[in-house]
Formats: C-alpha cells, sequence, structure tokens
C-alpha cells in the first residue's frame, strides 16, 4: 500500500541534463523500471521525422541554414514535453538547456546568423515570461567529451555520424557553464552532479546512491 506521503503527490519535474551521449536515456529508464516517476524522454524521433521531413540531419549538414528551423521545432517539441501533465516526472533535457545550450553553441561558434538568434530569443523570453514551466530539480550527468564521443559512436544515429569530438567539448563547456560554474545563463532549478563516466554497473550504483536525493524533490 502507498503510504501517505506517496499519496499526497506534488507536480514535480526533475530534468536529466548532460551532453550528447552522456547517459541520460539510460538514466531514464532505469529510474522508469524502479520508481513510480513517469519518465518523458526527448522527442528525438519528431526531431527526425516532422511530415516527412528531418531537421536534424539538415541541421547536421549545414547548420548556418537548417539550425533555426531545428531549434524553433526543439523549442515547441520541449515545452509541450513541459506543459504534460503528471504529478512526478523526470524529464530528459528541458526547454532551458535546448536554448542555453544548443541555440548557444550555433550563435557562439558563428553558425547561426544573428537574426536567427535574435528571433529565437525573442520567442524563448516570451515564452518563459509568460507560460510557467516549472523546474524542481537538475540531475546533470557530468561526463568527459571523450567519454561521450565513444558511446555517440557505439550508439551509433546516423543523423550524428558527422559529430567531431570538438562539437562535444564545445556543449560540454557550455554545461558546465552553466551547471557548474553557474555563469552564465539562469538556473531553473537546484542542481545535483552526478559523475557519469563510469560502466553501466557503477553508475547503476551511483543512480542508487542519488535515488534519495532526487526523489526528495518530488517527495515521493
Ligand atoms: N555508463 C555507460 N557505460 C557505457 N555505455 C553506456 C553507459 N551509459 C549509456 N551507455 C551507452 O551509450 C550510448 C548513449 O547512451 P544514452 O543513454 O542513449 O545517452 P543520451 O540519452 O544521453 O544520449 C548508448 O549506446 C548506451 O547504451
Ligand atoms: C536539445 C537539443 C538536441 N539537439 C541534438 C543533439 C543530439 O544530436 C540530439 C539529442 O540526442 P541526445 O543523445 O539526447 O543528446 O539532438 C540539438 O541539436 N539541439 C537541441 O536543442
Amino acid at each position: 500500500p502507498k503510504s501517505q506521503s506517496q499519496l499526497n503527490l506534488i507536480n514535480c519535474t526533475i530534468c536529466i541534463e548532460g551532453n550528447i551521449a552522456s547517459g541520460k536515456t539510460t538514466c531514464l529508464e532505469y529510474f522508469g523500471k524502479t520508481s513510480n516517476i513517469e519518465v518523458l524522454t526527448e522527442p528525438v524521433s519528431k526531431w527526425r521525422n516532422v511530415r516527412g521531413h528531418n531537421p536534424l540531419a539538415l541541421m547536421y549538414q549545414d547548420p548556418e541554414r537548417w539550425g533555426i528551423t531545428l531549434q524553433t521545432y526543439v523549442q515547441l517539441t520541449m515545452l509541450d514535453r513541459h506543459m504534460l501533465s503528471s504529478p512526478v516526472r523526470m524529464m530528459e533535457r528541458s526547454i532551458f538547456s535546448a536554448k542555453y545550450i544548443f541555440v548557444e553553441n550555433l550563435f557562439k561558434s558563428g553558425k547561426m546568423p544573428e537574426v536567427d538568434y535574435a528571433v529565437l530569443s525573442e520567442w524563448f523570453d516570451w515564452l518563459t515570461t509568460n507560460i510557467s514551466i516549472p523546474v524542481d530539480l537538475i540531475v546533470y550527468l557530468q561526463t568527459s567529451p571523450q567519454t561521450c564521443h565513444e558511446r555517440l559512436k557505439q550508439r551509433c544515429r546516423e543523423e550524428e555520424k558527422v559529430i567531431p569530438l570538438e562539437y562535444l567539448e564545445s556543449i560540454h563547456q557550455l554545461y558546465e557553464d552553466w551547471l557548474i560554474k553557474q555563469s552564465s545563463s539562469p538556473l531553473p532549478a537546484p542542481v545535483l552532479v552526478i559523475p557519469a563516466d563510469y560502466d553501466l554497473q557503477k553508475m547503476l550504483h551511483q543512480y542508487e546512491e542519488s535515488r534519495d536525493k532526487i526523489l526528495a524533490a518530488s517527495n515521493l
């Protein structure tokens, strides 16, 4: 039987953040299997197929031309994820990392025209000012870019075959500035850091060690 605290669930959103192929989906699958939390994976399948088009592949082929297209759609689909109602959910990334990490990376690396960046930023500012998008906890899977490069090659997603180590290094740096140094963009929630360079077995152990701190955010 459920305890009183399990019955009195308040709305709670935990976002799992980290570099590409850092192990976010694997982490979500683990908590999905071993807790009452609802798990929301990133809508990558939508980014790979919107009415027969693949904006993710187009962005990697020609970021200057297609970055705005992908990031507009990422922003919409992430907002949609945030709006889904469930008492306690663990989400893969957030509308915040889409903007603070991926849009910033495109712009700072000179691959997004200033006008595209301005329009996306206006959209983001309007959405986050006018719509309540609460996040209760950010769990940051902290990896080295080299680990992600290895895992990316192992996962072998067709669109991502062109990603060099330098790209993962830039994403890593932006994550570190945002979540560790806390010097770049506003933090929507407190941050729990989980070192994530270890093998799967050790990672499951890491998740178990962090379980109480993670579930404390949800009163589960
Ligand atoms: N701790 C780990 N050690 C080795 N490989 C891992 C580990 N965690 C995940 N992987 C593998 O690395 C790849 C990327 O993991 P995934 O969970 O999909 O990352 P993300 O969702 O962050 O992109 C997958 O092939 C997955 O099986
Ligand atoms: C949020 C976001 C993601 N992407 C890209 C980066 C990766 O190629 C995929 C997501 O896969 P992951 O294994 O879950 O990291 O989408 C992007 O280009 N822009 C974004 O805002």
